[in-house]
């Protein structure tokens, strides 16, 4: 009997509160709740997360702030112009989730850990200049701290709640991936169909995503008989899902579930996304306590980092040559 995915029909999405984690007073009983969202949803509200609002605010300030700035000058921080460390700004349909189906209407702001070196994933970020944007850069790297700190604190409930050492992942999480990434998505109007919308449907290809959305909506969730769930934005309270690299691990136990984005709202939306991985070279491979005798490891181990630059490539037409179907309606 294989351990299979025990996701269920949720009408809702269950809301945590991670004070004793993040307190440290008693992460035992928030990692068990963590543990059975993970499994039945693959998503979760989590509140009381000490993140302070003020902080928050200033980060969608900042996100608001740049894409007001004029199109030229967010090309010029193009994606495409970072190489692999694939930071920056990406316009209107430059990167679609599900790209078979659906064109993004989302533009998008990625950030990241700043290295001298260029390689995939890593590398300098390419902010605006201090004139066009004063404070950015700063805002930027708090809030990716910020971020950091609680998703070290969220990935060892994690381990708690799979009956690992809570420190069980840090040894693959010393430099990881990460990618801050500012949202935009403009209201829809007409007609809306899948193929066009503000994300296609997709999973996550990272371990662990923790979304800020603002109050405008559009966030859907897919359950286990295929309705899609609204994930109403939550005063205060970040979303939280786990991503495929954490599915991988589990061998299925915990549910990388499919969402996607419709903004028919009639205002902007924007939304603030911070994804962690593993370290580029870290082995992926099931945990000891998903795996026994009669549940096989139902995927061979493969190297983090490799493994999502392929995922990203699929969705990128700038790194794609020969796919040139997606380029954007003028
Ligand atoms: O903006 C949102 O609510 C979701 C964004 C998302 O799913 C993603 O960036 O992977
Ligand atoms: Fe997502």
């Amino acid at each position: 009997m294989s351990i299979a995915s025990k996701q269920i029909a949720f009408s809702e999405i269950p809301v945590i509160d991670i004070e004793t984690l993040v307190d440290g007073s008693d992460a035992e009983s928030v990692a068990r709740k963590i543990g059975k969202a993970c499994e039945e949803v693959g998503f979760f509200y989590v509140k009381n997360h000490g993140v302070p609002q003020e902080m928050i605010d200033r980060v969608y300030k900042a996100a608001e702030d740049f894409f007001k700035l004029p199109q030229e000058v967010k090309e010029s921080l193009h994606v495409a112009k970072s190489g692999p460390t694939l930071r920056g700004y990406i316009p209107p349909y430059g990167e679609n989730a599900d790209p078979k189906k659906t064109r993004d209407l989302k533009e998008v702001f990625d950030y990241g850990v700043h290295t001298d070196e260029v390689s995939p994933f890593f590398g300098p970020n390419p902010n605006p200049t201090e004139e066009e944007l004063p404070g950015f850069k700063e805002t930027c790297e708090e809030y990716h701290d910020a971020m950091m700190a609680l998703a070290r604190k969220l990935v060892s409930a994690f381990a708690i709640s799979l009956d690992l050492p809570a420190n069980y992942f840090e040894k693959k999480q010393q430099h990881p991936i990460t990618i801050q990434r500012f949202l935009h998505y403009p209201a829809q109007t007409g007609e809306v169909t899948e193929k066009e919308i503000g994300i296609g449907a997709h999973t996550d290809y990272g371990f662990l995503t923790i979304l800020s959305q603002d109050a405008v909506g559009g966030l859907q969730v897919q359950n286990s008989v295929g309705e899609w769930i609204t994930a109403p934005s939550i005063e205060g309270a970040f979303v939280i899902n786990i991503g495929d690299l954490v599915k991988t691990m589990t061998n299925g136990r915990y549910s990388s579930t499919v969402h996607r984005v419709v903004n028919t709202s009639g205002a902007s939306r924007f939304s603030v996304g911070f994804f962690i991985d593993l370290d580029y070279d870290a082995v992926v491979e099931v945990v000891p306590t998903c795996v026994d005798k009669d549940n096989p490891a139902e995927t061979a181990p493969f190297t983090c980092g490799e493994y999502k630059y392929g995922r990203f490539v699929k969705v990128y037409p700038h790194l794609q040559e020969t796919d040139k179907t997606l380029t954007p309606a003028s």
